[in-house]
């Protein structure tokens, strides 16, 4: 996908909402277990709900691993039905992969060739070369973890490695990486008064911002210290979003937990024009 088109979605939704399909069958509604594929029945039932006010979607690939081979089906139909109904969506597909370089390109292909994911998110540890190669697909996204949302953020990322702080170097070295334009990052929203020094560091590409909701970051402090003129945010919500009901009405108190988030948003981004 073209980044305008995203910058497009987000103009026409006043949103930056992704909503992570973290679809698990012991959360699910009862009654849906009788479905013939669950997870795909909950996913379609929450993208239908939810696509009005919706940026992006990010199934987090654990969920459907967890499953075997019938969970990656439903993962498979999952991206299928996104590609074929909403193709102006943004898709991440949440696996945290990066591997040596030969590695890495099949992480690559299973991701945006073989599932048709526009973005995969990657873990940086292994370096450039485990990077590079999901940069050289053209017209898809590398999300990069740089500050993550969990207290285990400080275990190593902000430790310091000579002057800089280790996510610091991660943000400066990936920018020399060949196609590095195609790289977007993840920090979480727990970590939002980092977002004005990241900002200096990467003015211009997009952040998904996990942790608000259940994990209990600030929306409003995403806005103040992460944003952009053209906003280049994404802010995920799994849990508070697709588990607002464990009874038949999961959809609608999805949509309404969605819109809720999409109203707060639509505010910070009026602000920003
Ligand atoms: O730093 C990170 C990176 C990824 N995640 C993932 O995002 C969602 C958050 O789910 P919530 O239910 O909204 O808390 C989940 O898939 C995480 O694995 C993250 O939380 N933090």
């Amino acid at each position: 996908m073209d980044a305008n088109i995203l910058f497009e979605q987000i103009k026409k939704k006043q949103s930056v909402l992704c909503v992570g399909l973290d679809t698990d069958l012991e959360k699910v509604p009862q009654h849906l277990l009788l479905e013939e594929d669950p997870i795909f029945a909950f996913n379609k039932a929450i993208i239908d709900a939810t696509h009005h006010v919706t940026v992006a979607y990010k199934p987090n690939t654990a969920f459907y691993e967890a499953y075997g081979i019938k969970g990656w089906q439903s993962l498979k139909k999952t991206i299928n039905y996104l590609n074929d109904n909403h193709p102006d969506i943004f898709t991440i597909a949440d696996a945290k992969r990066g591997d040596i370089g030969n590695t890495s390109s099949r992480y690559a292909k299973a991701f945006f060739e073989d599932l048709g994911f526009d973005s995969v998110t990657t873990a940086p540890y292994m370096g450039k070369d485990s990077i590079e190669p999901f940069l050289a697909f053209e017209g898809k996204f590398t999300i990069m973890l740089a500050l993550t949302s969990n207290p285990g953020a400080f275990d190593f990322q902000t430790q310091k490695v000579g002057a800089a702080e280790l996510y610091k170097k991660v943000l400066e070295t990936s920018k020399s990486w060949e196609n590095s334009e195609r790289l977007m990052y993840v920090v979480g929203a727990t970590k939002a008064e980092y977002l004005a020094e990241i900002r200096q560091i990467i003015p211009k590409a997009f952040l998904l911002v996990p942790g608000v909701g259940a994990q209990g970051g600030s929306m409003d402090d995403v806005f103040k210290y992460g944003a952009t003129e053209t906003a280049g945010l994404l802010i995920n919500s799994s849990r508070g979003i697709i588990y607002a009901s464990a009874e038949k009405d999961f959809a609608e108190a999805a949509a309404a937990e969605a819109e809720k988030l999409q109203r707060q948003m639509a505010v910070h981004l009026k602000q920003l024009n």
